[in-house]
This record gives structure tokens, sequence and C-alpha cells, in this order.
């Protein structure tokens, strides 16, 4: 009950801001305060949300996005990690991971996702950092397991027309001196992200400043004249040149990719959950490590294993995880067996493969060998030692 109670001043305040304060075209609204934690929401209602579900079961459950651009992408990041999801068709909401017996898919919208591990219909889920600072709102519920997945990387900024009275305005320091905006005249900023956008802008010192919000395409609101900025995700930053619009120094509110997300309390209740958030997260952390590098094998003559490793270890890029392992490649010579050739493997980084295969013909290899890795599973990843640490164990 006291874990319960420690999450449910969040779950109001989520409750809160999308009911009564919720922000809408139809209806700007002057922020004068960011998103204050409510507790008017009566407690009986949100503990009736959260009780059950995530105390009887015995599933595991994690949230995957049902659609939109994440949706493929961690699927093939859960391949790749031998955790295929066995989903039937598209229409399908649940699934099994066959690798994992106790866990269960759901698929389902990004932003339902951080509201479902925030009531605990969900423990863990798959969704951009975006996504959960924005419906997480910073609760201490939400953890990050795994904060670099390598995909999704967009950042959340704010941008305004190169033109009119923007022409000469190129940091957020310049918007927030410029004299147009007063209380009778905010500036109007339109963007999905109601909670950050208005604790940004109060960060940032901008007073006077109303928010509208529509589900996409932002970027057609200043030229249609509904808005004078906007605050909404950028990656190739395409969007913004074909509509005219410029970033501003200092306007990144945050630098978001794909993240493992748990409920704390969940993890801490059910041994079922940490148990499979360390599987996962194992699985994730030794692929990710090995996509960056290949294995290279190659022969090299040498007097000795130790002789060889030195030639080897006095080249930059060649030293491998730990150093090289080197092998002695026996052969028969006058009716003798001898060693006068070494079998020689390390990983190379895959941005440096070129350079390291300079590097081992320069010192005599030859027969070089590459191929990719699948697992590099090393001691306990730290990011595991960092999360139990902030479980509070
Ligand atoms: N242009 C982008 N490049 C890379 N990643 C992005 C980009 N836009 C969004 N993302 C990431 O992908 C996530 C999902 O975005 P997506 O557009 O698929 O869904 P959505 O915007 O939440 O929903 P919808 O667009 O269907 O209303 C975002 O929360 C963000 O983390
Ligand atoms: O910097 P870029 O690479 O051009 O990407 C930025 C665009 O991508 C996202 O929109 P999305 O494609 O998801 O469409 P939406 O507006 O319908 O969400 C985001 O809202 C921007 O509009
Ligand atoms: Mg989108």
């Amino acid at each position: 009950m006291a874990a319960l109670q420690a999450i449910l001043p969040n779950y109001f305040t989520l409750a809160n801001v999308s009911s009564s304060s919720s922000i809408s075209a139809k209806r700007p609204v002057t922020i004068t305060c960011c998103a204050s934690p409510a507790t008017s929401f009566p407690a009986s209602a949100a503990a009736e949300a959260l009780n059950g579900s995530a105390v009887e079961r015995s599933e595991v459950r994690i949230g995957l996005p049902s659609k939109g651009r994440m949706a493929s992408e961690t699927l093939d990041l859960l391949k790749d990690c031998q955790l295929s999801v066995r989903q039937v068709n598209p229409r399908q909401y649940v699934a099994k991971i066959p690798q994992i017996s106790n866990l269960e898919v759901w698929f389902q919208r990004p932003k339902d996702i951080v509201r479902k591990l925030l009531t605990g219909d969900l423990d863990l889920g798959i969704v951009g950092l975006d996504t959960v600072s924005e419906y997480g709102q910073g609760s201490p519920e939400l953890i990050i397991v795994h904060d670099m997945l390598e995909y999704g990387d967009c950042r959340l900024s704010l941008a305004i027309p190169k033109y009119g009275i923007f022409e000469n305005v190129n940091s957020i320091s310049q918007l927030v001196q410029m004299p147009q905006w007063t209380s009778e005249k905010p500036l109007r900023v339109a963007t999905g992200f109601t909670y950050l956008g208005p604790k940004f802008m109060k960060e940032k010192g901008l007073e006077h400043v109303a928010f509208s919000t529509a589900d996409g395409a932002l970027e057609a609101a200043p030229a249609m004249g509904t808005a004078d900025a906007i605050l909404d995700l950028v990656s190739s930053g395409t969007t913004l040149r074909e509509n005219n619009l410029k970033e501003l120094e200092g306007g990144v509110v945050l630098e978001s990719q794909a993240v493992l997300v748990a409920s704390k309390r969940a993890v801490i209740e059910r041994s079922a959950v940490l148990t499979t958030t360390h599987e996962i997260l194992e699985r994730l952390e030794a692929h990710l490590r090995a996509v960056g590098q290949f294995t290279v094998t190659a022969n090299m003559k040498g007097r000795s294993a130790e002789e060889v490793a030195e030639r080897i270890l006095s080249q930059p890029s060649l030293s491998g995880l730990q150093g090289p392992t080197i092998s002695p490649v026996f052969c028969k010579r006058d009716g003798k067996v001898i060693v006068d050739y070494y079998a020689i493997v390390i990983c190379v980084l895959k941005k440096d493969l070129y350079t390291s295969v300079q590097q081992l013909r320069g010192i005599g290899g030859s027969g070089v060998l590459v191929s990719p890795l699948t697992y590099i599973f090393d001691a306990e990843p730290p990011r595991w030692a960092d999360f139990l640490t902030r479980l509070g164990h």
C-alpha cells in the first residue's frame, strides 16, 4: 500500500492535465505557471484503477508501439536480440515472445504505454524518451532501464519562422527579449507537448505565452497564421526547412531516442518482473554492443605468442575487448610438428575496420577474415547496477 500511495500523486497530475487544464486550439491558454500537481482527484478512483491487475498478475507485460515509426524498428531490435514477437496479424494487440515464457507483449500507442505503466497495467515498455518525459511528467514511478536503444533519434525543439519579425531572432534569449509578447498578445506556440512545452518556456523566462495543440503537421501553423512558433520533434530538419522555419539556439527541450522503461512498483513488488527486466536488458546490451563491432581473425608469423602479442598491442586499433586471443597454428615439416604461425582473434569497431586491417597487414598479418558479431556478453552490464541503485536495492 505504501508503494501504491507513493505513485498516486503522479497519477493525479496526469489525470488533471488531461482533463481540467487540457490545452486546445479552440481555447488557447496563457501559461502563468507550469503543470502544478493537483490533489483534488479522488484517491479512491485512482486506487481502484491501480488495484488488482498489477498485483495479481503472474505474467510480465511489456508494451510495444502498435503503430507509427517506432513499431517496426522495435520489433526488428527485439528480433536481433533473439526475442521474436509472434504476432499473427497487425490487428492482434497481444502476442508472445516464445523465448521468455511468462512475457506478454501488448501493442499500444506510445503515449498509452506510458500511461499504462503509471496505472500498473504494463510492467515494461519501449517508447521514445520524449513520450516518457511528456506523459510520465517526471514521475519517480517510471525508471529508464536502457536509455540508448539507438533508433528513433530526434529532438524536441522550438522553431520559429525565418521571415518577418523573426528574421534576426536566432536564440531563445532573443525570443524572450522581443517586446511584442504581452499578456494581451502572447507568443502563440503550437505543440503536442502540453506538459514539457509550458515547463520549458517557464524555465526560459518566457512569461507571455499561449499554447495550442494539434495532432500533426504543426509546421504549417505559422504560415497559416494560427501560431507564431512551434515546439515539435525534429530529426533530419527537412520538415522545418520545407516550411521556412528555423530552430533556435538554446531551444532544444530534450534529445530523444527509444528507451526501455519499467514500472518501479512492478519491479519492486514482483520478482518475475525483475528477472525478466534483467534478461531483456542483458540481451539488449549484448546485442547493441556487438552491432558496432566485427570479429577479425588473421594469421601472423612469429617466434612466440608473446612476441606476436607485442606486435599487435603496439597498434592502436588492434587491442580488442581485453587484448588479442592468440593461438598457435601447428603444422608438420620434415616429420616434425612445428609452430611458425599464430592465429589471432580480435574485436574491432566497425568504423575502425579498414584502419585495423591496414595495421594488421603492416605488422605481418595475412588471411584476414572479418565476421559480424551477434552478442558480446560481458560481466554484469553497468546499466543493471545503475538500475538497481535507482530502485533502492
Ligand atoms: N522525425 C522523427 N525521426 C525520428 N524519430 C521520430 C521522429 N518523429 C518522432 N519520432 C520518434 O518516434 C516516436 C513515435 O512517433 P510517431 O510519429 O510514430 O507517433 P506519434 O507522433 O506519437 O503519433 P502520430 O504521429 O501517429 O500521431 C516519437 O515519440 C519519437 O520518439
Ligand atoms: O526533421 P524531420 O526528419 O523532417 O522530422 C520531423 C517530423 O517528423 C515528425 O512528424 P511525423 O512524420 O511523425 O508526422 P506527424 O506530424 O503526423 O506526427 C515530427 O512531428 C515532425 O513533423
Ligand atoms: Mg508523428
